[in-house]
């Protein structure tokens, strides 16, 4: 049986690697949303693309099964699609905790992009629910979105480092009400998406039924 240290040094090298093909599928997307080279070089590279595929799911997961970098003393949701530094598809955002406040960094690409130069609405939503699941998880247990409500004021800019940040302000419960605004670095008082969400801790009974074995990584 290994030692304990050696499966935490296992797994920290393991979350690196993740951490690190995470932040190369990144450079490629955004490689491949801007370039403008001819049509033979992306049928090229389209075919080169492919060829890794095999050797990653050389083994693989499926639903249900929880991935091996997330497990540990630490839980971690290292595939987040809005926070998981190793999911191509998250930005991803940084998020910390600051006198019960969770606050999230981040800048979004041309991968993005909705209206010409600007960030897709449903980008904004899902950093939204997530800095808003964040401050819910403040008070104690992990919640699920129950309602989700936006407003657009000003268009989001690509390419510009952005600040999120979301705060409960009533707590009923296993029921929490939350606000969090986007707004970018250089001028956090300008909000230029807003949200409430109201998040709910399933009972036992729901997480059971939803979750099954994996109900301790919601716990
Ligand atoms: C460090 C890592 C961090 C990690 C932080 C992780 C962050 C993750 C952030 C992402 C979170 C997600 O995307 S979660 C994924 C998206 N969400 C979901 O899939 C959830 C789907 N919903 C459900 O499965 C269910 O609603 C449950 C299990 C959550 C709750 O079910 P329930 O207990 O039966 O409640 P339900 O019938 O749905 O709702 C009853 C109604 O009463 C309302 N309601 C009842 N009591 C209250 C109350 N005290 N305060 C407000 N509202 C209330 C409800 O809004 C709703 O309104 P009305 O219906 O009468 O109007």
């Amino acid at each position: 049986m290994s030692d304990p240290v050696d499966v935490d040094d296992d797994l920290a090298q393991r979350r690196r690697a993740a951490r690190e093909l995470g932040a190369a599928l990144r450079e490629l997307t955004d490689a491949a949303v801007s370039t403008e080279v001819d049509a033979a070089t992306l049928t090229d590279l389209a075919e080169q693309v492919r060829a890794l595929v095999p050797p990653l799911t050389a083994a693989s997961r499926v639903r249900g099964e929880p991935a091996t970098v997330d497990g540990g003393q630490r839980a971690r949701r290292m595939y987040n699609p809005a926070s998981g530094p190793g999911n191509p598809i998250a930005p991803p955002m940084k998020v910390e905790i600051v006198d019960g406040t969770a606050i999230g960094r981040c800048t979004l690409g041309l991968a993005y992009e909705g209206p010409p130069s600007y960030g897709h609405g449903g980008i904004s939503a899902l950093l939204l629910d997530q800095i808003l699941g964040h401050a819910h998880s403040t008070r104690g247990k992990h919640g699920m979105t129950v309602k989700l409500a936006l407003r657009y004021r000003r268009p989001v800019p690509l390419q510009t480092p952005l600040r999120i940040v979301g705060r409960v302000e009533r707590v009923d419960g296993r029921w929490t009400e939350s606000v969090a605004t986007i707004s970018t670095e250089d001028d956090p008082d300008t909000v230029l998406v807003e949200a409430r969400g109201v998040f709910a801790v399933p009972s036992a009974e729901q997480a059971k039924r939803l979750f099954g074995e994996l109900e301790r990584l919601v716990r």
